[in-house]
C-alpha cells in the first residue's frame, strides 16, 4: 500500500490511522503500527460508499464476463453441434448409396432368396439411417435452424416414400443398369474403398433441398456427371487404407490412419456441363477461351456457361456462340454447383481465387490453366489445352483437396455472439491489419478457448496451406504442403522479436478480438478483397470450412506443389559448388 493512499485514509479522520501516520512519519513505524494502519484501511474501505461502489462493479464486472463465457461456450456448442449434423448427414448419404448398390446388384438377381435377405437388410438400414437422421433433426429444432430441417425433412420424406414404392431412386438415368453392373463388378476393389472410406462426390455436390424445388433443378441434378473419390497412400499394407487412427493391439499404439492422403477422382459418368472462368482484360487469355469453348461444344459436345461478361465477349466475336450458357444475376450463382460438372480457370492465381469465392458451398472440381506470372495453383499449360481437357474428361486423375478458412464477424463480441454476418470462405488467407491507421494493431488471439497472445504489429494473417505460399510466406510464415490440414497463424511485421509464427491443427476455432483499449480499429481482408472494418469489442471467428476447393493435378499434389516453389520461388536455388576445391583427407 502506497503512503498517499494511507494518508488519504487516515484523514478520514480515523483515529488509530492517524496515530500510525505521526508514528510513520516519524520514522518510528514498528510492526504495531502497521497492523494497526491496515486494519484502519481495511475498516475504512469496508464502510466508505467508494468501497462499496467498487465491489458492486466488480461483482456486475464478473457477472458479465460469466454471462459472455456462457455465451461463448453456447456458440461453440452449437458449431460443433452444427459439425455433428453434417457428419451425420454425409454418413446418412453413403449409406443410402449403399443401398442403392445393393438394390442395383439384387435387381439384376432372381433369387427370392438373396431379396428377402436384402430386404431385411434395406429395413435395418433404413431403421437406421432413419435414427441418424432423427438425432441432427431434433437437434435443429433445438437450435431453431429452419433452413437446415427442412432439407433433413425432405430427405426423410424422399427416404419414406422410396420405402413405400419398394424402390430407390437409381440416381443417374443416363447409365443402364447392364452398365451399372458391369461398372460394379469391374470396380469392386475401388468400390469397396469407397464405400467404406471415399467420398461420393455426387452426393456432396447435390444440393436435394433445391432439387424438390423445382422439376427444373432436378433435371439439371440429373445431367450432373457422377463421379467418385477415393485415397490411397504408400503405407506398409499393400496401400490399404485403415479405418482406424489409432490401433491398440497387445499394448502397442500404432497411428493407422495418414491424416492426408493422395486423392484420386475417377469419373462413374460423363462429364456433361462446364464452366469457364477467365482472368478479365487479357488479350491472350481470351483468344485461348474462343479456342477452348469451340473445341469443347464442337469435339466433346460439352455444354459451356462462361461468366456474362465473357458470353458477351464472344457473342462479339461471332453470333454461332449463342449456344454458351450464362446466368442473369448472382442469385443464381449459388446453384451453379448443381449443374456445372467442372471448372476451366484461365489466369492466374487469382482466378483461383476468384473461382473458389463463387461457391459459397461445395465447389466442383477445378482445372486450372497458367495465364499469369507465377501459378502455385495453376499447374497446367494453356498451350496443351486439349491434351490436357482430353486426360481430364477421362479419368481418373489426381486431385489436392484444398482447404477453406470459414470466417465470421462478429459485431460486439460479448453481446452478440449468435448475430454474425454473413460468413467467408478463403482460399488463402483472411488478414487483420491496420489499414490506413499508423498505430499499432493491438489484437487478442484465443484458440478455443485458451488465450494465444496479443498481436502488437501490424497486423496478423491467418492463412490456409494453399496461402501458405502467399502473403503468410511474405510475412515469414512457413511453406506447408497444401495437403496438411491447418491453420497458419503469422503475425504481419510484429513489434517483438520472439513473434514467431505458429501452425494450428484444423480443429481448433481461432478467435480474434479487437479490444476495448485498441488505440484504432483494425480491418479484415479476405483473400486480399472484401475489406470489413473490425472496431473495438468486434471479433472474427475462424475455422476450417467443411468445403474443400478441389483442384486438378498435373502430376499428384507433392509434385506439383515442390514444382511451384521451385519454379515460382527459385527455392534454394544455388550454383552447385565445385569437385575441384579443397577435400578432407
Ligand atoms: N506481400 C504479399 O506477398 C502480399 C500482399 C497482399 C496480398 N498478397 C496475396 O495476394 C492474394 C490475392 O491474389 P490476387 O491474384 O487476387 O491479387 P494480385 O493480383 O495482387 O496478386 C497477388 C500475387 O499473389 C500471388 N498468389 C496468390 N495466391 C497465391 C498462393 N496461394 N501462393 C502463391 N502465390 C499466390 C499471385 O500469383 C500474385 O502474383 C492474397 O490472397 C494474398 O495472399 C500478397
Ligand atoms: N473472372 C474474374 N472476374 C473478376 N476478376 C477476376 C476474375 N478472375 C481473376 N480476377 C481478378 O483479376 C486479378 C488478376 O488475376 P490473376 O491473379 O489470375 O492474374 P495475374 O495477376 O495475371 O496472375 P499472377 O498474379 O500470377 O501474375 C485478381 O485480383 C483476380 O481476383
Amino acid at each position: 500500500m502506497s503512503p498517499s493512499k494511507l494518508d488519504s485514509t487516515a484523514s478520514f479522520g480515523h483515529e488509530e490511522a492517524s496515530v500510525s501516520r505521526s508514528r510513520s512519519e516519524n520514522g518510528s513505524a514498528d510492526s504495531l503500527s502497521l497492523f494497526h494502519s491496515e486494519k484502519a484501511v481495511e475498516e475504512l474501505l469496508q464502510q466508505t460508499p467508494v468501497a462499496g461502489m467498487d465491489e458492486h462493479l466488480i461483482e456486475f464486472s464478473e457477472a458479465l464476463r460469466t454471462v459472455a463465457k456462457a455465451l461463448r461456450r453456447a456458440a461453440e456448442g452449437k458449431a460443433s453441434a452444427q459439425a455433428e449434423a453434417a457428419e451425420w448427414k454425409r454418413r446418412y448419404e453413403l449409406e443410402r448409396t449403399r443401398n442403392i448398390q445393393m438394390e442395383r446388384k439384387v435387381s439384376g438377381n432372381n433369387n427370392c432368396e438373396m431379396l428377402q435377405r436384402w430386404w431385411i437388410r434395406s429395413s435395418l438400414d433404413n431403421a437406421m439411417g432413419m435414427l441418424r437422421i432423427m438425432l441432427p433433426c431434433l437437434f435443429f429444432w433445438e437450435v431453431g435452424k429452419e433452413q437446415n430441417k427442412r432439407m433433413l425433412e425432405a430427405r426423410m420424406a424422399e427416404r419414406l416414400s422410396a420405402e413405400t414404392k419398394g424402390c430407390i431412386d437409381c440416381g443417374r438415368v443416363k447409365n443402364s443398369d447392364n452398365q451399372l453392373m458391369q461398372q460394379n463388378e469391374s470396380t469392386e476393389h475401388s468400390e469397396k474403398i469407397c464405400m467404406n472410406n471415399g467420398i461420393w462426390s455426387h452426393e456432396v455436390l447435390c444440393d436435394r433441398e433445391s432439387d424438390s424445388n423445382s422439376n427444373a433443378d432436378l433435371n439439371n441434378m440429373m445431367n450432373k456427371a457422377s463421379f467418385k473419390l477415393s485415397w490411397w497412400c504408400n503405407g506398409e499394407n499393400g496401400d490399404q487404407h485403415k479405418h482406424d487412427i489409432v490401433s491398440f493391439e497387445k499394448g502397442d499404439i500404432t497411428t493407422a490412419e495418414r491424416s492426408s492422403k493422395q486423392i484420386s477422382l475417377k469419373w462413374e459418368s460423363d462429364p456433361q456441363t462446364v464452366l469457364i472462368l477467365t482472368k478479365p482484360n487479357s488479350v491472350s487469355v481470351r483468344i485461348l477461351c474462343i479456342q477452348m469453348v469451340r473445341w469443347l461444344k464442337e469435339k466433346k459436345k460439352l455444354n459451356v456457361y462462361v461468366e456474362p461478361r465473357v458470353r458477351t465477349e464472344l457473342l462479339a466475336e461471332s453470333s454461332n456462340f449463342n449456344y454458351v450458357q450464362t446466368w442473369k444475376d448472382d442469385s443464381e450463382i449459388t446453384h451453379l454447383h448443381i449443374k456445372v460438372d467442372l471448372v476451366i480457370t484461365l489466369g492466374g492465381d487469382g482466378t483461383v481465387l476468384w473461382a473458389a469465392s463463387m461457391f459459397k458451398g461445395p465447389v466442383p472440381p477445378i482445372v486450372p490453366f497458367s495465364l499469369g506470372s507465377l501459378g502455385f495453383m495453376t499447374p497446367f499449360h494453356s498451350e496443351h489445352f486439349k491434351e490436357c481437357l482430353d486426360s481430364v474428361l477421362r479419368g481418373p486423375i489426381s486431385i489436392t483437396l484444398r482447404h477453406r478458412l470459414l470466417c465470421r464477424v462478429v459485431r460486439d463480441a460479448a453481446k452478440n455472439e449468435y448475430e454474425t454476418e454473413e460468413p467467408f470462405l478463403v482460399l488463402n488467407e483472411v488478414t487483420i491489419d491496420r489499414g490506413i491507421s499508423s498505430y499499432l494493431t493491438n489484437l487478442e488471439c484465443y484458440c478455443d478457448n485458451s488465450f494465444v497472445t496479443c498481436v502488437q504489429g501490424d497486423g496478423l494473417i491467418l492463412s490456409t496451406t494453399s496461402g501458405s505460399t502467399a502473403y503468410s510466406l511474405a510475412a515469414g510464415g512457413s511453406m506447408v504442403h497444401p495437403q496438411v490440414p491447418g491453420i497458419l497463424f503469422t503475425p504481419i511485421c510484429p513489434h517483438s522479436l520472439s513473434f514467431r509464427p505458429l501452425i494450428l491443427p484444423e480443429h481448433v476455432t481461432v478467435r480474434i478480438v479487437v479490444p476495448f483499449n485498441s488505440r484504432s480499429p483494425a480491418w479484415a481482408s479476405f483473400d486480399g478483397k472484401d475489406r470489413k472494418l473490425l472496431a473495438a469489442g468486434d471479433a472474427l471467428l475462424c475455422s476450417m470450412a467443411p468445403w474443400p476447393v478441389p483442384t486438378a493435378c498435373q502430376v499428384d499434389s507433392t509434385n506439383d506443389f515442390l514444382r511451384s516453389i521451385h519454379d515460382g520461388l527459385h527455392w534454394n536455388l544455388r550454383k552447385t559448388q565445385s569437385f575441384d576445391g579443397p577435400r578432407e583427407t
